[in-house]
């Protein structure tokens, strides 16, 4: 029996349009309907026992896993989209993703052609296996700082990787721990005495016979990490180098080379580029949030819609949860995040291509923009998703907090992403960095382009005034652009006018970085407003399908303008009334959107194996379910329980004098 059926009867829009919008075409959305079903349907795939397995058995089930999905990748033929899709409904962190996601690509991104033809074979065919070695112990954020050294020896042709104190071992690269027999090792290069800064160098780490560590090189894991399950799936690792001995060829040279007679050469390319993975991996990541967050916010909104609290009228039901304005308040907007973040990260790998097809034609123009915008986009999108994972858990009141909620456990992978490829807000500091260089390039006669054109505008930005009348007047594109426009350029413009004031420079920076920040995130909110805004202006099928995106973009908007009331006003831009009737329109909107959210959610498309949610599956028939689940859990497995009659038993038969009172 489907619980949820009177709401999905209440949708005004066509949920299989919907899902094709969400997935990003019908091809799209095909194969990975196919794709899920196929996992779901495999007991190969299995997740259910996850967050009660003991560590070792943990990660023993996830290398079988791992090595389940590669045969069936190649039993079946699988295209490298289809097996992408297949690693996205597995939902298990494993050392493939590393592996895949930065090994591969690091040396793709940073090999030479001969380095490419060498290792990308081995690595596609996972005959080797690699991982991302370039966090150490002492420092992360901090690339420059990095204390593994790579000298050059002239004598043999070779590099010498050595970790000279504990704070240069390795930690954190995941995949390393147990698995890697490769790995890319960022580390200082050093020829003759001197130094040349980080660059990547590829190092075996085990034996391809007996995976034991090769001489010189001591590796384990870190262990365990935050939550049941979760991210516990990896084996993030430590790694140290007793000088261990490479050859020269295996320095990535792509960026800069080390001759044979250790010449150090730097090519046209930008030194930047060594950082290239992370720009790469950072756009993943805002592709990906979206998905975490649509995937909390169906739990939340299928749950909200079965559960009822107060309001009985003359014994009839109780109210859905979903009903109050304060739930509506908490659940929408994190509802209309998943749209826009879906959006915002389609743009983002738009921008991530075209750069990379502009580097391969040496054009090196457009590279500060995408790493201004994967570094604030990736903070933005991920602080939000997490902080949002963990409000649907709240939204579900009690039962959020079990794990068979899913919530948990997704919130525990998910949160992670705030840390890693760049801390949240070292990452916006590197955006103010980059609108603070605008700022101070506006005079130049140099054309601010793309997310930063709207600094073209600076003066007629700085001058006008909203003129919002009525609730309406919020739903105009040009009104609402304009408004987050304003507010971003007039923080930027604040902040720069505050550093001047200062004689260091980087001293100003450090003591307005708090500012700087909220700038940052002021222009990248703008960079999400305005992608969802361009969305809206391409032909989108369906009966009801673009007016429910509207709703859900104003929603977004409006929430935004509503929390960010304090930037909006003290830029002049708005008046209070004008604030208070956005308001006015965000509830209306919330209004519009209710009958649609159980539909809206469907639209995902997601399968409950991947939800891995009793309160989220599909037909909402949540009380048995989580009253099965309880007498499933291995402590219901007797009913006295093991540690009885050694802890328990004595304490209620003890006959002390006390006992009296
Ligand atoms: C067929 C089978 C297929 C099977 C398919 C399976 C598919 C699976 C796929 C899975 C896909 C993906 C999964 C990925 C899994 C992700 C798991 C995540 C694991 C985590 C990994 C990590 O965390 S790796 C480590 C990441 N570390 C960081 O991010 C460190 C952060 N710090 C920095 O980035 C820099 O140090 C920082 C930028 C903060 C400062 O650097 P510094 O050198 O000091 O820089 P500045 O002096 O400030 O700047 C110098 C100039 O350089 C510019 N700049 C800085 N960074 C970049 C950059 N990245 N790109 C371009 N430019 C950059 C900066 O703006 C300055 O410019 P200016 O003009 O001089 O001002
Ligand atoms: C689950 C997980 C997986 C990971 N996988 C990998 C991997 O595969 N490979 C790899 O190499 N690394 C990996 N990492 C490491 C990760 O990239 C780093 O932890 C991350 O870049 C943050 O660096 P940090 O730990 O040095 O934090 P820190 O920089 O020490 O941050 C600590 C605090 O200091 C603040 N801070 C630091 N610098 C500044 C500044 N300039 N201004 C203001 N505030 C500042 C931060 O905001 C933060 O609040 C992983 C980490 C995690 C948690």
């Amino acid at each position: 029996m489907d619980y949820l059926a009177d709401e999905r009867k209440k949708a005004e829009f066509d949920v299989d349009e919907m899902k094709i919008v969400w997935a990003g075409s019908r091809h799209a959305f095909e194969v990975s309907d196919r794709i899920s079903k196929l996992v779901a349907n495999d007991p190969g795939f299995r997740k259910d026992t996850r967050t009660m397995l003991a560590r070792k058995e943990l990660f023993k089930n996830t290398l079988r896993k791992a090595a389940y999905a590669w045969k069936r990748i190649h039993d079946l033929h699988l295209s490298e989209e289809e097996a992408s899709r297949l690693r996205f409904y597995v939902d298990e962190p494993a050392y493939t993703d590393l592996h895949w996601g930065m090994f591969v690509p690091a040396i793709k991104g940073q090999g030479t052609d001969e380095q490419q033809k060498k290792w990308l074979p081995l690595a596609y065919k996972m005959q080797i296996i690699g991982c991302y070695a370039q966090t150490e112990l002492g420092h992360g954020s901090n690339v420059q700082g990095l204390e593994t050294t790579a000298t050059f020896d002239p004598q043999t042709d070779e590099f010498v990787i050595h970790s000279p104190t504990l704070t240069s071992s390795k930690w954190w690269p995941g995949g390393l721990g147990k698995v890697s027999t490769h790995g890319v090792v960022y580390a200082r290069l050093i020829i003759n005495g001197e130094e040349h800064g980080i660059h990547g160098f590829i190092v075996q780490l085990r034996s391809l016979e007996d995976h034991l560590p090769l001489p010189g090189v001591t590796v384990g894991d870190i262990g365990m990490k935050f939550g049941n399950g979760a991210y516990n799936t990896m084996d993030n690792g430590v790694l140290r180098f007793d000088h261990v001995r490479i050859p020269r060829n295996q320095m990535l040279m792509r960026v800069s080379q080390v001759t044979r007679d250790g010449k150090y050469k730097q090519s046209d390319v930008p030194r930047q580029l060594v950082y290239g993975t992370m720009v790469y991996v950072r756009q993943t990541i805002v592709a990906d949030a979206s998905c975490a967050l649509s995937r909390a916010v169906t739990i939340a909104t299928r749950y909200s819609a079965v559960r009822r609290q107060f309001g009985s009228q003359n014994g009839g039901p109780e109210t859905q949860v979903i009903d109050y304005k304060t739930q509506q308040n908490r659940l929408f907007p994190l509802l209309a995040s998943a749209y826009a973040f879906k959006f915002v990260g389609e743009w983002l790998t738009w921008l991530y291509n075209d750069v990379t097809q502009r580097l391969q034609a040496s054009d090196f123009s457009t590279l500060p923009e995408a790493h201004a915008c994967t570094a604030g986009l990736k903070s933005l999108t991920t602080t939000a998703t997490a902080d949002g994972i963990e409000e649907c858990r709240k939204l579900c009141g009690g039962h959020g907090y079990l794990c068979s909620s899913g919530l948990p456990e997704l919130f525990a992978v998910y949160v992670p992403a705030c840390t890693y490829e760049g801390d949240n807000t070292v990452l916006l500091l590197q955006v103010a960095r980059f609108l603070m260089k605008t700022v101070s390039q506006l005079g130049s006669g140099k054309k601010p382009l793309g997310t930063i054109s709207y600094m073209g505008k600076i003066e007629h930005l700085m001058q006008s005034r909203c003129t919002v009348q009525k609730a309406e007047d919020w739903l105009k594109p040009s009104q609402v652009l304009e408004a987050f426009e304003a507010r971003a350029v007039k923080m930027a413009v604040s902040c720069a006018k505050n550093l001047s004031k200062f004689t260091n420079p980087e001293e100003g920076f450090a003591e307005l970085s708090a500012d700087l920040v909220e700038a940052a995130v002021a222009h990248c909110q703008l960079i999400v407003v305005s992608k969802f805004i361009d969305k809206l202006q391409q032909d989108i099928p369906g009966k009801g399908v673009k007016q429910q995106l509207e709703a859900l973009c104003g929603i977004y908007y409006l929430y935004l303008l509503h929390k960010h009331q304090g930037d909006f006003l003290a830029t002049s831009y708005l008046t209070p009334k004008q604030a208070a009737l956005a308001n006015d329109q965000l509830r209306a909107l919330y209004t519009k959107v209710r009958p649609n959210a159980v539909a809206l959610v469907d639209s995902f498309n997601y399968t409950d194996h991947f939800l891995g949610s009793i309160l989220g599956c599909y037909d909402g028939n949540v009380y048995p379910k989580l009253y099965d689940a309880a007498w499933k859990d291995p402590l219901n497995d007797s009913v006295v329980p093991e540690g009885y009659h050694e802890y328990v038993r004595p304490l209620l038969k003890q006959q002390l004098h006390t006992a009296k009172l």
